[in-house]
């Protein structure tokens, strides 16, 4: 498809060897790398979740790779790996990133300088780097004397979608480098007439994939925020069970109580089940109080009185509410940005798989 070839050209020409592949093969591997990354969110902290595909000259995937755990490789790094270890390196032509790769040497070395030491010809970026520290990666890129074409999905209309959704994986770590204060997402089941207590004797009462959902959104978040009350009526474990969870990662569970009613006994609890656990006197702290502790993104699961001050101290960056009525499917609604990290979890975001090699 000739106009496909013509949104994707580089800017400067580009020898034979260097046509870009076709603007549907790239948005499909941009999406397979952001759903590779998206596996990853809740474990990276205080790194975002990263993920990098490589392709050859034809679109073939040659690997799919993410950032899995801060102090590990970068997901540019993996991906490069996997290529070199199933001998297919001298192939890579175009690699897709999710976010500017970065050009300083933090806990591992530039993924700019192991991209320039490949035969990459185009890379395409997802999303800017909001950390000063390490941003520059595309510019150092370009600088390179064989010429890389590089490019931001966001200067390409038809990639205005996977320009968005790479924008939301990193939205966690954006609001944390730009405002200090952690990304928060409120979860509100609800029943139908519009409450949130359950019956008596259950803790829940949504559907198995409403909880599928739920417990999607704990393993990508980084903290729990709930209410004192939440904790004397219902004992809630606020564990991963309904997917499987990360296997090595550090949780806080944030417990709001104003009138000291949380004793060491429920800490103690929460702290067996693998959280760090905090009580706190002012929800409005949290956000920055957490993102001091390096989570990215926090998820309030508090009953009608936390829910409410979140709501009026306007404490909330996605809303995510599951409403329940007899006899019919759990309504799943989500009020978010357009940068929204919950609609990129597995129930709400299922990529095309990542494009045939022969696609246009
Ligand atoms: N359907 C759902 O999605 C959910 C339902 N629930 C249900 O909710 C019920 C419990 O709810 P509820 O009793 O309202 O308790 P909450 O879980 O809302 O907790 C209330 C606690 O939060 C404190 N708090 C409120 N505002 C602030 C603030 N700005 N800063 C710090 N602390 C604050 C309150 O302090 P103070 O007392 O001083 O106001 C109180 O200690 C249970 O039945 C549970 O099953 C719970 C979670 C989710
Ligand atoms: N009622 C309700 C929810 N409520 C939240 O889930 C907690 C129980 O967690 P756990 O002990 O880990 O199963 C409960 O105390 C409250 O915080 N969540 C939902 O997805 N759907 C529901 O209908």
């Amino acid at each position: 498809m000739t106009e496909q070839h013509n949104m994707a050209a580089p800017a400067h020409g580009a020898s034979c060897d260097d046509t870009p592949l076709a603007a549907g093969t790239i948005a499909g591997a941009f999406d397979a790398a952001i759903a590779e990354a998206a596996r990853f969110m809740g474990a990276t902290a205080p790194n975002p979740p990263v993920g990098c595909a490589l392709l050859d000259r034809q679109g073939q995937i040659l690997a799919i790779a993410a950032h899995h755990q801060a102090g590990q490789a970068h997901a540019e790094q993996n991906a490069l790996d996997l290529a070199r270890s199933s001998g297919t390196f001298e192939k890579i032509h175009t690699a897709i990133v999710t976010l500017e790769p970065c050009n300083h040497f933090g806990q591992t070395p530039p993924c700019a300088k192991a991209l320039l030491a490949s035969p990459v010809k185009h890379v395409w970026i997802g999303a800017e780097d909001p950390n000063a520290l390490a941003r520059g990666g595309a510019k150092a890129l370009r600088a390179a004397p064989n010429g890389i074409n590089v490019r931001f999905a966001r200067e390409e209309p038809a990639f205005a979608a996977q320009a968005a959704r790479a924008i939301a994986l990193s939205a966690p770590f954006s609001k944390v480098q730009r405002e200090g204060k952690c990304f928060i997402t409120v979860k509100q089941a609800l029943d139908h007439v519009g409450s949130m207590r359950p019956p008596p004797g259950q803790k829940t009462f949504t559907s198995p994939s409403s909880l599928t959902l739920a417990h999607y959104v704990r393993r990508a978040t980084d903290a729990i925020i709930t209410g004192a009350g939440t904790i004397l009526s219902d004992k809630p474990l606020f564990t991963v069970r309904h997917v499987p969870d990360h296997p090595m990662r550090r949780r806080i569970l944030a417990i709001c109580d104003r009138r000291g009613v949380i004793g060491p006994e429920i800490r103690d609890f929460y702290e067996q089940h693998g959280f760090e656990t905090w009580v706190s006197h002012d929800l409005t702290e949290l956000p920055a109080q957490l993102a001091k502790a390096g989570a990215l993104w926090a998820l309030i699961e508090g009953g009608p009185r936390l829910t409410t001050a979140c709501e009026s101290l306007n404490l909330w960056d996605e809303w995510l509410t599951i409403r329940t009525a007899p006899g019919r499917e759990d309504e799943v609604h989500l009020r978010a940005p357009d940068a929204s990290p919950t609609a990129l979890l597995p129930p709400l975001f299922a990529p095309s798989t990542v494009a045939p090699a022969s696609a246009p």
